[in-house]
């Protein structure tokens, strides 16, 4: 069980974040000021130090640097402050309040990386060559993984742009992170902005920054996250959803490494090395007028394209087992392994949603099954009819018998429903699916009356991920 040494003065935040750790399966420790936490970390091993940077006496950046990560939360939601906890040594940020999913899947992905990361430096003794079995947490010995490793360490120390395409749930967000600590910017911040997941109205100011008055509501200036990544790597995810302005910005920024903020005169120099990534035909989007030919250009210096899970042979299992070695021991389980019939199926079923859905797969396998050989039934993975629609739909839902779940039967697969059978998470799913190859996230989100953000939000919660259709990889 990972042990986490929580660092907040502030007692009824303490006693929230200790109570919301310990229901997913945490030790928690817990300390008011940094001399309290020293005194633990004398005394016992922890994992992980989530501390809030300000707190009486020293500030909670004085933790960086024991050989344990950092999560450094702020209720001054200055990305300033933040960006300077980063630059000190701090894994990530999170601002308070924050939200309960947000604070897991930070913990969760930090311990991961911090696991695979020991790793290597084990194997490196033992003389594994690191490069092509890991590459920053990545796992694959596929011939096709072995070639993007390859690729990932050849581009990284050149300051050359990246596009990385593939479906979702392939990996792009771990190849722009190995991308980044494999480069001499490792140091400095990566910025990861997921262009989706950003309203539309908001993208520009976020991005770019604004000054005091440049928009209603504006009553401070405020830098953008391209600012925020000077010196480091910006991480633009699912930018075939940038709004066509906000492009046009984004070009003069990489043709003048200048920024101009939006309300000001003034241009500042910036220097960042600009990742992107897309699960879309981006080529696609040029041609139907959503993309500028220009900036795909730009940002397509090296393109480097991830292969779908179900091409990668036994990675499949490679992964599985990994996967299920971390989530029993992150949910406090006896180790568990797979049996035969678990072994075909996995290797059966084509994994519609990636890497993503196999780590939904294994860990409500290893929540709901009684006993530590795990059968291909405890996988729940659908009858190959109703692959393609329902395995979205079931992968994100940790009980068997939800409504959501059922799908895995084709009968009760929302596209095959009559409409007045349909719930309106039922109707959501079913149009988003039948529309999703026509339209981009913009025009989903607007017809659906609902902002990009939350249809981002509803796709990750019902786990529809967008799939690779005609116009999209
Ligand atoms: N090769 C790999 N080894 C280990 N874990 C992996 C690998 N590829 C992906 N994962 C895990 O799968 C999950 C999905 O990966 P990631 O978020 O990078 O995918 P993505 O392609 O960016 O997805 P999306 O397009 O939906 O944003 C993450 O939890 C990641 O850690």
């Amino acid at each position: 069980m990972s042990h986490i040494l929580i660092v907040e003065d502030e007692g009824i935040i303490r006693s929230a974040l200790r109570r919301l750790l310990e229901r997913n399966g945490f030790q928690i420790t817990e300390a008011g000021t940094v001399p309290e936490a020293r005194k633990h970390l004398d005394t016992h091993q922890f994992d992980l130090i989530i501390s809030d940077l300000r707190l009486p006496g020293e500030a909670g950046t004085e933790l960086i640097g024991e050989q344990l990560p950092v999560l450094i939360m702020t209720s001054y939601a200055s990305l300033r402050s933040a960006v300077d906890a980063m630059k000190q040594g701090a894994v990530d940020y999170i601002a308070k309040p924050f939200d309960h999913d947000e604070m897991l899947t930070a913990v969760n992905h930090i311990l991961n990386q911090h696991r695979r990361q020991q790793k290597p430096t084990e194997e490196t003794t033992s003389q594994t060559p690191a490069s092509e079995q890991h590459t920053a947490g990545m796992l694959g010995e596929s011939d096709v993984m072995q070639a993007v490793f390859q690729q990932i360490h050849k581009v990284a120390p050149y300051d050359c742009r990246v596009l990385i395409l593939g479906e979702s749930g392939t990996g792009k967000e771990l190849v722009a992170r190995a991308l980044h600590q494999l480069s001499p910017r490792h140091s400095a911040p990566l910025i990861s902005v997921n262009c989706a997941a950003i309203p539309e109205t908001l993208i520009e100011s976020e991005l770019f920054g604004h000054e005091k008055g440049a928009f209603t509501g504006a009553n401070t200036s405020r830098n953008g996250l391209i600012e925020a990544a000077d010196g480091g790597s910006l991480f633009l995810d699912e930018i075939g959803e940038l709004p066509l302005e906000a492009q046009a910005r984004l070009l003069r920024v990489l043709q003048e490494g200048e920024i101009r903020r939006l309300g000001s005169v003034e241009s500042r120099k910036v220097d960042v090395r600009l990742l992107a990534a897309t699960h879309r035909d981006i080529k696609t989007l040029v041609d139907q007028g959503k993309f500028r030919l220009d900036l795909y250009y730009r940002l397509n210096v090296v393109e480097l394209e991830l292969p779908c899970l179900s091409e990668r042979g036994d990675d499949i299992l490679l992964l599985a087992e990994h996967l299920l070695q971390q989530s029993c021991e992150r949910l406090g389980k006896p180790q568990a392994r797979f049996a035969k019939s678990a072994r075909n199926a996995l290797l059966s079923y084509s994994w519609p949603g990636n890497v993503r859905e196999l780590e939904n797969r294994v860990e409500r396998a290893v929540i709901l099954a009684d006993d530590t050989l795990l059968h291909a039934e405890d996988l729940q993975l659908p009858k190959a009819a109703s692959i393609k629609k329902a395995s979205f739909i079931s992968s994100n839902f940790a009980e068997p018998q939800t409504k959501t779940s059922q799908f895995a039967d084709a009968d009760h697969d929302p596209a095959h429903l009559p409409a007045d059978d349909l719930s309106l998470e039922d109707y959501f799913v079913r149009f988003v699916q039948e529309n999703e190859d026509q339209m981009s996230e913009t025009e989903l989100a607007k017809k659906l009356g609902i902002s990009r953000k939350c249809l981002w939000e509803r796709r990750q919660r019902l786990g529809i991920p967008k799939r690779k259709t005609a116009s999209s990889k």
